[in-house]
């Protein structure tokens, strides 16, 4: 799983889930763009807006898929609550992991249940340029003999690890810059796939009011 507001998504999180699946052997990774993403404002574009974005995003690249389970939820989109959905999908013994870039992980102390993340999947935090401060003692706690080295690592249990995973392409590319570039006309070409680039200018999202 690798669960984002995706407001919009863009080549940062499509190259990052490609290269994770690779380097993990994963079957699939659930893209799940959050309804309601508990630890920030609202986002820009509605929730169905930001899934059909994603879907255009993906197209047919093997592997990916956009999951729109989160929108069916009410309230805060918790990852716990979508792990425990997933679990059940898939079974007790099936290995799980939920990915997410190191600026997400530096607040994961803050997470709803973050202990019963650690019950329902491995976590795998993807390196990210420009995202770099110390661990907070609360979830230095939180990790505390959990880490591992290496991919084969998490497939000796279905779930409780984390590992770190410099990814080959680390790209500088964020949401907000993406947003930041619509508002003021600028392009945003390269920075996410022309189908999603193409709907954002046709449908003039993020362009300032
Ligand atoms: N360029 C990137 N490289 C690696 N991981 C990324 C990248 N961009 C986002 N992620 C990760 O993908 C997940 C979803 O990110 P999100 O949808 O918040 O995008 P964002 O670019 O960080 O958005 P914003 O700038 O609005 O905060 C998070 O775990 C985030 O850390
Ligand atoms: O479960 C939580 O409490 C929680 C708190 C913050 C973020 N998340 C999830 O983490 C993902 C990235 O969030 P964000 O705000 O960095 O886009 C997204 O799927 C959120 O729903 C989840």
């Amino acid at each position: 799983m690798l669960g984002g507001t995706f407001d919009p998504v863009h080549l940062g999180h499509l190259r990052s889930a490609v290269e994770l699946r690779e380097a993990l052997g994963l079957d699939r990774v659930h893209m799940v763009p959050a309804k309601a993403p508990p630890l920030r404002g609202q986002p820009r574009v509605s929730p169905r807006e930001r899934l059909a974005l994603l879907r255009l995003g993906i197209g047919d690249t093997p592997g990916l898929v956009a999951d729109p389970r989160e929108l069916e939820r009410d309230g805060p989109s918790y990852s716990a609550d979508t792990l425990t959905d997933l679990r059940h999908e898939y079974g007790p013994e099936a290995r799980l992991v939920m990915a997410l870039g190191h600026d997400a992980f530096l607040r994961l102390a803050d997470w709803h249940s973050p202990t019963r993340l650690f019950e329902l999947a491995h976590l795998v935090v993807i390196d990210r340029p420009d995202f770099d401060a110390p661990l907070s003692p609360p979830l230095g706690e939180l990790i505390a003999g959990r880490e591992v080295d290496s991919g084969d690592m998490l497939w000796r249990r279905p779930a409780g690890s984390l590992l770190r995973l410099a990814l080959p392409t680390r790209m500088a590319i964020s949401a907000t810059e993406v947003r930041r570039r619509l508002a003021e006309g600028s392009s945003v070409r390269y920075l996410l796939p022309e189908a999603v680039e193409a709907r954002l200018l046709a449908d003039s999202l993020y362009r300032r009011s």
